[in-house]
């Protein structure tokens, strides 16, 4: 059992103008720390080990395939589940005396709406069940829903309800908002529509973890992407760090004559492939082979592709992504 955690002051939040979220007074605290956390069912470890620490601000996206564990991973964070070994705090508390003092909100794939009820009649139910609210139009706009205030849940597209979940979520101005892959099976319109509202939203400061088999939008959307496979984190870092740990990149030039066995040699060259009046180079450095081609060769039109986030996915998980078929991940390609 967790120790129940001392008062932690609070900064409140300002009613008037452009509120701030609620976060404890402390601000030198980490939003999440995660420790060694460890999740079994039966045989299976769904997490198996996580470090986790994230600063107040930032917005992190949890990407991994199925299976990996992100499920789990945010039940520990929200205290839904306990783990068999590790801790987590979230802004020094336990999950459940974050969530208790309103420095939590969270958007999950699904849970039930009333749905004979209109959108603001839900936000405002909601809102009776706390002490310390935020005005139900000031949400309903800030999910870019009070256009929609008016109609009944049940003839909101899958989208607009997952706006209205996110509208709940805010009725504490939560420090810390966590999102369970929260735009599964929404259409293109309905996903852009639903991270321009957290986007807006996450301007303010506040700090946002999500988890995601969308590539794309961890990496339109995250400041940092933590990749999780098989219950443990492989990769932690920037998109382009990330991608730059499958770091190869493509060099391509036309030229008419050039000394594949010295390109072969120069240092992280890993193939040198002539196509036609092309040379195709993968290399780890490409501005070392750039640099020798023209130079060196008669080469033109040198053009460098550096690897799409998926291709790192591929090589750090071994799992192609988004297997399934209501999962489709479409990452622009180089
Ligand atoms: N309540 C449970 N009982 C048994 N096994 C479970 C339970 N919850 C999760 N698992 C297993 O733990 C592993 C991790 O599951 P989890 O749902 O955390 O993964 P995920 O990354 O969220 O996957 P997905 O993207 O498919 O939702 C999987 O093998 C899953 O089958």
């Amino acid at each position: 059992m967790n120790a129940v955690p001392a008062p932690v002051p609070l900064a409140h939040p300002v009613t008037t103008g452009t509120p701030t979220p609620t976060v404890p007074a402390d601000r030198t605290v980490s939003a999440v720390d995660a420790r060694g956390l460890t999740r079994s069912f039966g045989k299976v470890r769904a997490v198996d080990g996580i470090d986790l620490r994230i600063e107040p601000g930032e917005v992190v996206a949890v990407l991994g395939p199925n299976g990996a564990g992100k499920t789990t991973t945010i039940d520990l964070l929200l205290g839904l589940s306990a783990p068999d070994a590790g801790t987590v705090s979230i802004y020094g508390l336990t999950p459940r005396a974050a969530v208790a003092r309103g420095l939590v909100g969270a958007v999950m794939q699904t849970g039930g709406l009333l749905t004979d009820v209109t959108v603001r009649d839900v936000v405002r139910l909601t809102a009776s069940l706390f002490a310390d609210v935020q005005p139900v139009d000031d949400v309903l706009d800030r999910a870019g829903i009070r256009a929609i205030a008016d109609r009944r849940v049940a003839k909101c597209s899958g989208g607009e309800q997952q706006r209205l979940r996110f509208a709940m979520a805010l009725l504490s101005d939560p420090g810390l908002l966590v999102l369970d892959e929260p735009t599964t099976g929404m259409d293109v319109t309905g996903r852009r529509d639903f991270w321009d509202a957290i986007r807006a939203d996450a301007a303010r400061g506040r700090t946002i973890v999500f988890a995601t088999h969308y590539l794309e939008e961890a990496d339109a959307f995250a400041d940092r992407i933590v990749l999780v496979s098989h219950g443990r984190v492989v990769a932690d870092g920037t998109a382009a760090e990330i991608k730059a740990l499958a770091s190869d990149r493509t060099i391509r030039a036309t030229v008419r004559d050039v000394d594949q066995p010295a390109l072969s040699a120069m240092p992280g060259v890993r193939s040198v492939t002539r196509q036609g009046e092309s040379v195709l180079v993968v290399a780890a450095d490409s501005d070392a082979v750039a640099r020798h081609l023209l130079t060196r060769t008669d080469a033109t039109d040198i053009e460098i592709v550096s690897h799409s986030l998926e291709d790192a996915f591929v090589a750090l998980t071994g799992d192609a992504p988004g297997e399934t078929a209501d999962t489709p991940v479409r990452m622009p390609q180089p």
